[in-house]
């Protein structure tokens, strides 16, 4: 690569607030209700292990698209790489992902929403603002997707300062005791059973991979800016997370999550709680207009994606009215999922979680396998051998494990 080209590349921490900004969405506002079970020093554990594999699976797509340049994406390489069975399974996870993480976000923009007028003295029915808001940002997509990229990158920087803004109120009322003793008789080994069920939750939290392919664009193919940005972008939402764990469950007593899960465990409840405990109205307030900022910023994101996908994969002209098929598509399977099961935010993002582990663990780890079959003298290849190749499969089929446990109610969940 000649030295003119390099200068063009963007510093690597463009890159990792582009994954950061990915990763840091709807998904961290479950970890603080389902990590109630297991409490603050096992729940830092958990998400020191999940943000090392999610990492490594990461990096196993750069490592195998490197292999066929820059113009290639997941599908390109899940077609080469996979049997044609496995492809398929690998694709449907995909898009079963983007379609949940939509409910998600919805359900989620619902609830805050409909805190916030609360608060304010208003009440709006909850499905009117479903509507209101998959209509509205919806319409930014179908008008132009490059205006919408910007809609996302205003709500990222607003999301941003938000977040400044509350955390830095809220660590300084943080209650050590809280976090560091155990809340039950029997210390903190009595609550490990109830980590397993944390693994889904934190797999859909630090999930980016949809975006390495075009991180890979973006630096013209050099993979070692890639894997630093994704070390950048994995680094600041761990952070971000722990410090967000460390916030919450330094406020909030452990009972007190009870009536936040009793309630659906939607971001209204925590809002409400954290209302009710924290001294200080301003936090509080600005934490709302966080998680409103953050649901924004990451509906944008996932939305655009498949509204994306939708338009190319159905050959859809990118005209209106092919830009509105692709939104009627994109948009109405989840509206209307969610004007049917408004509280399913948390049974959403675990099943994001499950299939993420089909398509952003698994699969990438077997494609790894492959690639190093077929170019064994390849010049980028990801540090760890087989042996950790082997760990991540490992790690995705515990993820798949834990939701079907979970699911038929064979997990000790604190509720
Ligand atoms: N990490 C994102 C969700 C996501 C999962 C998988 C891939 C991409 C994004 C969130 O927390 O909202």
């Amino acid at each position: 690569m000649n030295n003119s080209a390099a200068k063009k590349e963007p510093s690597i921490m463009v890159g990792g607030f582009v994954l950061g900004g990915a990763m840091i969405g709807a998904g961290m506002f479950s970890l603080p209700t389902i990590m109630a079970g297991a409490w603050f020093i096992n729940s830092v554990v958990i998400l020191l292990i999940v943000c090392f594999f999610m990492f490594h699976s990461g990096i196993y797509i750069l490592e195998c698209i490197s292999k066929y340049g820059s113009g290639t994406n997941y599908f390109f390489i899940s077609k080469e790489l996979l049997p044609k069975w496995a492809c398929y399974i690998a694709n449907i996870a995909l898009i079963f992902v983007l379609y949940i993480l939509i409910y998600a976000y919805i359900s989620a923009a619902g609830s805050v929403i409909k805190e916030a007028a609360a608060i304010y003295g208003y009440s709006i029915n909850l499905r009117l603002i479903f509507i209101l808001f998959t209509l509205i940002l919806g319409a930014s997509i179908w008008w132009s997707g490059i205006g919408a990229s910007r809609l996302t990158s205003l709500f990222l920087f607003i999301k941003i300062i938000l977040f400044v803004l509350a955390f830095s109120g809220l660590f300084l009322i943080v209650k050590t005791d809280l976090l560091l003793t155990s809340p039950v008789e029997g210390g903190q080994a009595s609550l490990l059973p109830f980590v397993f069920i944390i693994i889904p939750y934190a797999i859909t939290s630090f999930g980016y991979h949809g975006n390495v392919c075009s991180l890979y664009k973006l630096y013209h193919e050099n993979e070692r800016k890639v894997v630093k940005s994704c070390i950048i972008g994995c680094v600041l939402a761990l952070v971000l997370y722990f410090l967000w764990i460390l916030g919450t469950m330094g406020n909030l007593p452990r009972p007190e999550f009870l009536t936040i899960i009793n309630k659906g465990g939607n971001l209204d409840a925590f809002i409400e709680s954290l209302y009710a405990v924290l001294n200080s109205k301003n936090i509080a307030t600005f934490l709302l207009w966080f998680s409103i900022s953050a649901v924004f910023c990451s509906f944008l994101g996932v939305a655009i994606g498949l509204f994306d996908y939708i338009l190319a994969s159905l050959n859809f002209k990118d005209n209106p009215s092919g830009r509105m098929k692709s939104a009627l598509l994109c948009f109405l399977p989840p509206l209307i999922l969610c004007m049917l099961f408004p509280n399913g935010f948390l049974i959403a993002i675990a099943y994001a979680g499950m299939a993420a582990c089909i398509w952003a663990i698994i699969c990438p780890a077997v494609m790894a396998l492959k690639v190093r079959e077929r170019f064994p003298d390849s010049r980028f290849k990801v540090w760890g051998g087989k042996g950790l190749i082997y760990a991540v499969i490992a790690f995705g089929v515990v993820g798949i494990i834990c939701q079907l446990l979970a699911q038929f109610n064979l997990l000790p969940i604190y509720r």
